[in-house]
């Protein structure tokens, strides 16, 4: 089993330094461009692999999962059973009315696992029902009884957390029909109000925090919330909490100092891993999680999801807004997303307007179709923020202008189309962008994604294309 898919080229993205470890290659490895089929949702993933870095004694090898063969049938309820509450899956809300009935991939391949109680890296596609995967262990193992904090999720953003805040309130919800407490849950985000939070924790703590690193670091190191009850900490967008300077030492510390890993379940999930291997590697010995951590791989080989059509136009810098445009009018999207780079600070300090507001004010000003032109950036202030997001959630139909705050982790069923006006910063970057596309698990429905670059800037897509393996249409003014 295990030599069987070491033959299969590897996913790795490479970044230009590892926080995990000492980058092995300095440039970027070229690898064929690769084409596979997509799993149906109702297959075994013959693209997934399940490595246990105990059992091959740090060699890394890869095993093929071995997922049943007799999986047509296989519901989420029948994978849940005996481990998630009954009145949770019986709930209407949760296998119908939302649609969950069928396990995604990584969903079928991970659950089993996280049941068992070992620690698991959930690395699978953008929009492959990573958090649902977390939240059902999450419900499997806390006790609405017993008034302490139990598990706990830590997200990068805020707008993140609410997102997951909303899902797992859902889920945790008092059943109408049955006698049982629903279990709480408190949001500790950045913005948010600390004070109203304090009082919360003392009073009763919520059975399930989720929470942005500096926010939950401020109650740790303040003595108002303590994980000795925690059963299960997940770390969402694993890889981006590690990259980032500001939060990768305080995740550190928190998956050390203030919580032990031989004390909880540790589940990291992200649709990037860099350099994986490594990253598991380090899990161990740095003991972020058990030595028999388990890392899930959900659709190796096809890093971004194949719904996905990626183009590009070649178009000068002074004539982008112009050729955005003619793409709003010729493609029609019911909803997308427009990524814009970053203000330089040199930008910034020139007194120049950012991007982000040029592009709005020239969109409310040309763009006549029926679309609600919206803005997220990290400079607006944490109401303005959630009043985008909110509006957005009321039904689709948005024009969003957003910076890198969007790409990660937002779950925007809707989004038809992504223009990246600005190309990303690393194909990581670009994985995730292209990734707010496509995000209806079982749907065949292709979405666009579609560059606007300068001629220079072919290259830079043409690496990325070789990187995450996949390939570019341009399409001509
Ligand atoms: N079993 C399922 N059946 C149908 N839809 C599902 C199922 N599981 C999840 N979804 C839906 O799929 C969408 C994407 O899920 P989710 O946000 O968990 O993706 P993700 O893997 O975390 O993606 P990302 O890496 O971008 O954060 C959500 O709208 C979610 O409601």
């Amino acid at each position: 089993m295990a030599s069987q898919l070491l033959s299969v080229p590897s996913f790795s993205l490479l970044p230009k330094v590892s926080p995990f470890h000492p980058p092995l290659l300095s440039t970027p490895r070229k690898l064929p461009l690769f084409h596979s089929t997509t799993c149906s949702p109702l297959q075994s993933s013959s693209n997934s692999r399940i490595t246990n870095l105990q059992a091959v004694t740090n060699t890394c090898s890869e095993t093929e999962s071995n997922a049943p063969t007799e999986t047509t049938a296989l519901t989420l309820r029948n994978i849940c059973q005996g481990f998630v509450p009954e009145h949770i899956l019986h709930r209407q809300a949760l296998m119908e009315e939302i649609g969950f009935v069928f396990p995604t991939d990584i969903q079928r391949e991970a659950l089993p696992t996280l049941f068992t109680g070992r620690d698991c890296i959930l690395h699978a596609q953008t929009g492959s029902g990573k958090t649902l995967t977390y939240l059902l262990l999450i419900l499997s193992l806390i006790n609405p009884q017993r008034s302490s904090v139990q598990a706990v999720v830590v997200v990068p953003t805020r707008e993140l957390g609410m997102q997951v805040t909303k899902v797992a309130r859902m889920l945790a919800a008092k059943s109408t029909d049955v006698e049982v407490k629903g279990c709480t849950v408190m949001a500790l985000l950045d913005g948010g109000m600390l004070r109203r939070h304090k009082s919360w924790l003392k009073a009763e703590p919520p059975a399930i925090v989720v929470a942005t690193v500096a926010s939950l670091c401020h109650m740790l190191e303040k003595h108002i919330l303590r994980l000795d009850s925690v059963k299960v900490l997940v770390v969402d967008e694993v890889d981006f909490l590690f990259y980032s300077s500001k939060q990768a030492g305080p995740v550190r510390k928190l998956l050390t100092s203030f919580s032990s890993c031989d004390k909880r379940q540790t589940v990291f999930a992200s649709a990037s891993i860099p350099q994986h291997k490594h990253f598991v590697h380090d899990c161990m010995q740095q003991k972020w999680t058990k030595r028999d951590v388990v890392h899930i791989h959900v659709s190796a080989i096809t890093p971004m999801p194949l719904c996905l059509l990626h183009k590009f136009i070649v178009c000068g810098k002074k004539n982008k807004h112009q050729v955005l445009l003619a793409l709003l009018e010729s493609d029609a999207p019911e909803s997308a997303i427009i990524f814009v780079g970053e203000q330089s600070e040199k930008s910034k300090k020139a007194g120049n307007d950012p991007s982000t507001t040029l592009l709005i004010e020239f969109l409310k000003t040309s763009y006549n179709g029926s679309l609600e032109i919206l803005l997220l950036e990290e400079d607006m202030n944490f109401n303005s923020r959630a009043a985008s997001l909110t509006e957005i959630r009321q039904g689709g139909g948005f024009l969003l202008v957003s910076t890198d705050i969007a790409a990660r982790g937002i779950d925007l069923p809707e989004t038809t189309h992504i223009f990246n006006f600005d190309l990303p910063q690393t194909a990581t970057d670009y994985l995730h962008r292209a990734g707010r596309a496509g995000r209806k698990p079982f749907s065949d429905r292709k979405c666009i994604v579609t560059n606007l670059i300068t001629s220079e800037e072919r290259f830079v897509l043409q690496r990325f294309e070789n990187e995450l393996m996949f390939s570019c249409e341009e399409l001509m003014l």
